[in-house]
């Protein structure tokens, strides 16, 4: 009997509120992820990253691949045990952070091979490995095995990666052996193609999966063209599944998926701006950086549900940034991925109340008046 669950509790136009039960507990969608990239989400405590409202985050397996290594994260009780984040986890295949970050890489029908941008180790991922590495990382929801091409590209090489991927979703599929515990997603390739993209949706249902990422974006494409791809392919995608858009992103870029019918999201921009010295609030983004902001007393947001926008000055968020002090890092870090989650949770309570292009609208007016 499967144990994870995907329920559509409302929808309003193409955006959906559903839930998604695992054994470690449920998934509220739209839902935001935030990324623990090593088995951390950087510069946050576990308890802090659930007190955002984070029901579930991501762990990379190409970085736990490398370093501490499966086995030995499996020998230790597993992902969860090892960071003591007891809820659902979701992990990627690897292959999009080898592409993107591994040395001297080889693809083939059978797989990638790549040296560790860590040691300059040599090592295989096969669409079989991946699941047995996911697997052993005791992952919530795991990824098939797919290969992510940048934009823009030819036609040609989309097809030759969009029909590779279905391959390997294929093999993948067979290699999950029908787990009962945890999910299995395919991954919606084909490039902004959308006849590309229709043949690979429909490849992944006969297939057949638990939910349905869309990859090869957020990889350096106009917003536009995301949007388009996005507008094009959730209506081919099964209503009583999850839609998942990976690496995705700013706010906006939210909001528009969530538009468009996308259920689950997750990027490391939050923290990583949160380190850069940027904040997220409902007025926008600031630059705490700049010098503007050095004898400004003022809260970065007295009306945030959030103390930590209400707490310290401008001045001292800038100082922090200026010095460069760990506790910038940790407060902003904070303060975004609180951000992420009140948007996502603002946008659940619209679409059950059926406004949420009212939501919407009065989210991008408050960050286009910001007085920041
Ligand atoms: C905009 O931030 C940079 O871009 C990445 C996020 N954009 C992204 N698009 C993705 C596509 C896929 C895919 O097609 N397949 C699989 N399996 N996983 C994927 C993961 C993805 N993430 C962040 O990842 C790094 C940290 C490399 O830079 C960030």
């Amino acid at each position: 009997m499967k144990q994870v669950n995907f329920s559509l509790i409302a929808s309003d136009g193409m955006a959906r509120r559903g839930r998604i039960d695992t054994p470690r507990g449920e998934i509220n969608t739209p839902a935001f992820m935030p990324v623990g990239t090593a088995g951390t989400v950087k510069a946050m405590y576990p308890e802090q990253v659930r007190e955002t409202g984070a029901d579930i985050l991501l762990g990379n397996t190409y970085h736990l691949m490398l370093r501490p290594g499966a086995e030995r994260v499996a020998g230790l009780g597993g992902l969860h045990t090892f960071m003591d984040w007891q809820r659902p986890i979701l992990t990627d295949s690897g292959g999009f952070q080898v592409m993107s970050l591994a040395k001297l890489r080889k693809l083939t029908e059978k797989g990638v091979t790549f040296k560790s941008h860590i040691d300059g180790s040599s090592h295989e991922l096969t669409p079989e490995r991946s699941i047995e590495i996911q697997t052993l990382l005791d992952s919530d929801i795991i990824m098939q095995l797919d290969e992510c091409i940048a934009l823009p590209a030819e036609r040609k090489e989309m097809e030759r990666a969009m029909e590779l991927s279905l391959r390997w979703a294929d093999r993948s599929k067979t290699a999950f052996n029908n787990q009962a515990n945890r999910a299995l997603f395919g991954i919606v390739q084909g490039g902004d193609d959308p006849e590309l993209r229709a043949r690979s949706a429909a490849g992944l249902q006969s297939i057949g999966f638990d939910g349905y990422s869309i990859g090869g974006l957020a990889v350096g494409e106009p917003q536009e063209v995301m949007f388009r791809v996005l507008s094009d392919i959730t209506p081919e995608l099964p209503w009583d599944r999850p839609r998942y858009l990976m690496g995705v992103g700013k706010p906006d870029d939210i909001l528009g998926g969530i538009e468009r019918g996308v259920d689950m999201f997750d990027c490391v921009h939050p923290t990583r701006a949160g380190r850069h010295g940027h904040a997220y609030t409902r007025f926008g983004v600031i630059n705490l950086k700049n010098a503007r902001h050095k004898d400004d007393h003022r809260p970065l947001d007295e009306a945030s549900p959030n103390p930590n926008c209400r707490r310290w000055s401008r001045a001292y968020l800038h100082h922090l940034v200026r010095t460069e002090e760990i506790l910038g890092a940790m407060v902003l870090s904070q303060i975004n991925l609180a951000y992420y989650q009140e948007l996502t949770a603002g946008a659940r309570a619209a679409i059950e109340a059926g406004r949420i292009s009212d939501f919407a609208a009065e989210t991008r007016a408050a960050w286009a008046a910001g007085d920041l």
